[in-house]
């Protein structure tokens, strides 16, 4: 039975789900080095944001087939480790969006009625109302930066409270934010205008300390932030220095460059200027069922051998696609591992072109499931979709991709041609029916033959005798044909003979192969 690891609080429904096909053992709060210890037993691990999933902890998981994130942000994963392992990470894209969005206009009023002040001065049996007249957000300016899921969410809201809208987001269209009700402008423009800017960005080197001690100086002195994306995308010190000299007027935080925020940091010591929560974006009932079945129900799937839905490190592989392109991700794995023997070891370039039906399609699919085949050889279970994009990048291996929807001599076919040591070597394929495959061409020979474990492939001189004379040798090696066809361009021209074998050529053949007069070449492919 598989085994799951789940390192941070998942709601219990989650658990449920998981237990249907493995043993869980939930320990939160480990040590990384315990982590590190003990993730070889593992086959998937399930986390939140607590846990940081290291390079040494990847590199530890020898059994670790998926790390699901019950939540968005992924960066607590370092995802190219986990990519050059095969291991699949998957996220719930849209599990705690109103969540998030919820907090993050939360933030916004509370910070602007002094909430928690008030509340705390309440408690401590004080009645001062003088000290917490508020401001209205009603006709105030929001400054959105990243119009994603949850900015898109936040803006609608905002929108209803009266609030005018600018956004910024590079990779967003003007169309987009127009159906938003948000005035697409650059950064600049939007930190000069806001009254309040909410950041909804992930942390990448792009973003890393996008709100600095420069933007600072640009905002308005009464301008306030809020920030429920991620620590990090602002630098805290000089977030700290310009609320202190009243160069903005406010801050709602609720995620840090390091959580748990240090017990010293100076954001600590900004009284009502500053709001802080610890990482409660997320944290609601609803939210925290939704990400756990979301997660749960995707590690679930892929310990069954079942695609996930929000991988975030398979390329194209969306299960609607997926679900049409799978007999052609079969054809391609089976035609990258033949091309792949046929030009030997070390190939450097790979072309891949979709023919037919086929051109219309994703083709990121199928290119990596043409390089898993191609890589089968050399690395076998190792590779898989996750990694054969990044282990054929890391050998030199150049791919180009082409389409040809001209090509209809089957309703869709896959011609791959690979250079390698033994030279440059082409095969094509087809899919007869909805899924049996068939060889359609060798070198740009015609043939039609199903691939089969064990088969011979010949370059010879099409004239009398070839055919007996490899029958009789390979009958003295007591290696028993299924079946052999030839194909050829013209009569007693160049030709490729395929034989299928129902034994592995024994060693020393090949050499004995290629002495038979007419022979020009021989190869032996175990598919
Ligand atoms: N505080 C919390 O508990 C939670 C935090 N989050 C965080 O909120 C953030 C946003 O999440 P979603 O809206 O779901 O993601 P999303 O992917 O839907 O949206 C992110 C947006 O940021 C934009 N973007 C990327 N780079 C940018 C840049 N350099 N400048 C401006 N825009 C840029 C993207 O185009 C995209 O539209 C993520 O960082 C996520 O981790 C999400 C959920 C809960
Ligand atoms: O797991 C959590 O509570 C944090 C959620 C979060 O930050 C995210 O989904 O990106």
């Amino acid at each position: 039975m598989s085994k799951v690891l789940v390192s941070d609080s998942i709601d219990q429904v989650g658990i449920d789900i998981l237990s249907q096909v493995a043993q869980v053992d939930v320990k939160i709060g480990l040590p990384p080095e315990e982590l590190v210890r003990i993730i070889p037993e593992y086959d998937a691990l399930m986390i939140r944001s607590g846990t940081h999933v290291t390079q040494e902890i990847i590199e530890a998981a020898n059994n670790l087939k998926i790390i699901g994130r019950a939540g968005v942000g992924v960066d607590n994963v370092d995802i190219p480790a986990a990519t050059r392992k095969g291991i699949v990470v998957v996220n719930s894209p849209q599990g705690n969006t109103i969540a998030a969005a919820e907090h993050a206009l939360t933030m916004m009023l509370s910070m602007s009625r002094y909430v928690p002040d008030a509340n705390q001065s309440v408690k401590t049996g004080q009645w001062d109302r003088k000290s917490f007249v508020g401001v209205e957000v009603y006709k105030k300016t929001l400054g959105i930066v990243g119009l994603g899921k949850i900015g898109s969410h936040v803006a609608a809201v905002a929108k209803a409270m009266g609030m005018k809208l600018l956004a910024y987001d590079p990779f967003i269209s003007q169309e987009r934010a127009d159906q938003i009700g948000c005035r697409l402008v650059d950064l600049d423009l939007l930190i000069q205008e806001s009254d309040y800017i909410t950041l909804h960005i992930p942390k990448t080197k792009e973003t890393y300390h996008l709100f600095n001690a420069e933007v600072f100086a640009k905002m308005k002195p009464t301008a306030r932030l809020i920030n429920c994306a991620r620590g990090g995308v602002i630098d805290e010190t000089a977030l700290a220095d310009a609320l202190r000299t009243g160069q903005i007027a406010g801050a709602a935080l609720d995620v840090f460059e390091n959580e748990p925020l240090e017990a010293d940091s100076s954001l600590r010591e900004l009284g009502s200027k500053i709001v802080l929560t610890p990482h409660l974006g997320a944290s609601t009932e609803e939210a925290q069922v939704n990400v756990a079945i979301d997660v749960a129900e995707q590690i679930r799937d892929v310990l069954l051998g079942l695609p996930a839905r929000s991988a975030v490190n398979i390329p194209g592989l969306y299960p609607d696609v997926l679900e049409k392109l799978k007999p052609y991700l079969q054809l391609a794995e089976t035609l990258g591992n033949l091309v792949g023997q046929l030009a030997g070891g070390r190939v450097d370039f790979l072309d891949v072109r979709l023919q037919g039906e086929l051109a219309g399609t994703s083709s990121q699919a199928v290119v990596v499931a043409s390089l898993k085949g191609l890589l089968s050889q050399a690395l076998r279970e190792r590779v898989n979709y996750v990694n054969a994009g990044i282990e054929a990048k890391e050998r030199g291996i150049r791919v180009i991709e082409t389409r040809d929807a001209s090509v209809t001599d089957y309703t869709g076919s896959l011609h791959l041609e690979a250079k390698g040591s033994l030279g440059t070597h082409s095969v094509t394929g087809a899919l007869l029916g909805d899924h049996e495959i068939r060889i359609t061409s060798v070198d740009d020979f015609p043939i039609n033959v199903p691939p089969t474990r064990y088969m011979l492939f010949t370059l010879h001189r099409d004239v009398p005798g070839i055919i007996g004379n490899i029958g009789s040798l390979l009958g003295r090696f007591n290696v028993n044909i299924a079946s052999m066809q030839v194909g050829r361009k013209i009569v007693r021209g160049e030709a490729v003979m395929v034989l299928s074998l129902d034994d592995p050529l024994p060693e020393g053949i090949l050499a004995e192969i290629i002495k038979v007069s007419g022979i020009r070449d021989a190869y032996t492919v175990t598919l």
